[in-house]
């Protein structure tokens, strides 16, 4: 099924939006289950998430935190309070908001730190094994099923940690796959696989700012261009684009509103 594309002149109406989608995916996935399963990434996407859900009051009031379960698209393997680490930027930006409010936090599935230090306490320089088990132990916390999964794009078109070319596109053996060599820095990441998207409910995707421009015309244009993004549009799961304007001038893709 096509991926459907909402875009907007202001940063606000595209932060705006992805809330009231966000709140339609919860409100129906609370009306038959005790909790709300949700994946975030990094990037850009706390600061959207906290200017959608928690600065607008209006839909402040009708997140029911305490009933969410998040856990993380991919994950550096840093500390978890490290500048790089992606439950960071969201204790940062959502976290510390809530607390702030006195609102229950919610759910939230981080990495094992302990398993990332060395004797010492420090982070260690971390070995394949080491990292895997890391990736596992993530796994054995995944829902069988995410109601939500939000992704970003980043300039390469990679989403989670799969990047172009790499061949952890092909994996399907594990849900978390650990990586080493990850192109943009920090090299070693866990990421979610993509039998774990294929087996969500719902995808969405934001992309802000004219740097998306190029990327999003090869993800939308006539070519096949097998970038893991354009992968993520092909699976059989209703996906969702919430994008600035400028990200999608001169992309071949009709837009619409949410
Ligand atoms: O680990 C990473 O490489 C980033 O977190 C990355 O996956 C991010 O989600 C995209 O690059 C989109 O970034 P923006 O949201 O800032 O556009």
């Amino acid at each position: 099924m096509p991926a459907t594309v909402y875009s907007y002149a202001e940063s606000q109406d595209v932060a705006d939006s992805l809330a009231k989608y966000i709140l339609d995916i919860q409100t129906r996935a609370l009306a038959i289950a005790p909790t709300f399963k949700i994946a975030i990434s990094g990037g850009s996407l706390g600061k959207v998430l906290k200017k959608g859900l928690i600065d607008n009051e209006a839909m402040a009031r009708q997140i029911q935190w305490a009933k969410w379960e998040v856990s993380f698209s991919d994950e550096r393997l840093v500390a978890l309070d490290h500048e790089d680490s992606n439950y960071g930027l969201f204790n940062e930006m959502v976290l510390s908001a809530l607390k702030a409010k006195s609102i229950t936090a919610p759910k939230v599935y981080t990495i094992d730190e302990s398993l990332l230090k060395g004797e010492n306490g420090q982070v260690s320089e971390g070995t394949e094994a080491a990292d895997s088990q890391i990736a596992e132990q993530y796994a054995l916390q995944l829902p069988a099923s995410f109601d939500l999964v939000l992704l970003g794009c980043g300039p390469d078109g990679h989403t989670c940690s799969l990047f172009p070319g790499h061949a952890l596109l092909n994996e399907r053996s594990v849900k978390i796959a650990n990586i080493s060599d990850s192109p943009k820095p920090p090299p070693r990441r866990i990421t979610f696989t993509f039998p774990v998207l294929e087996a969500a409910k719902n995808i969405a995707f934001v992309a802000e700012g004219a740097g998306k421009a190029g990327i999003l015309g090869e993800i939308f244009g006539a070519k096949d261009s097998g970038l893991p993004s354009e992968q993520v549009n092909k699976i059989q799961v209703p996906v969702s684009w919430f994008v600035g304007d400028s990200a999608v001038a001169g992309v071949p893709v009709l837009t619409s509103k949410y």
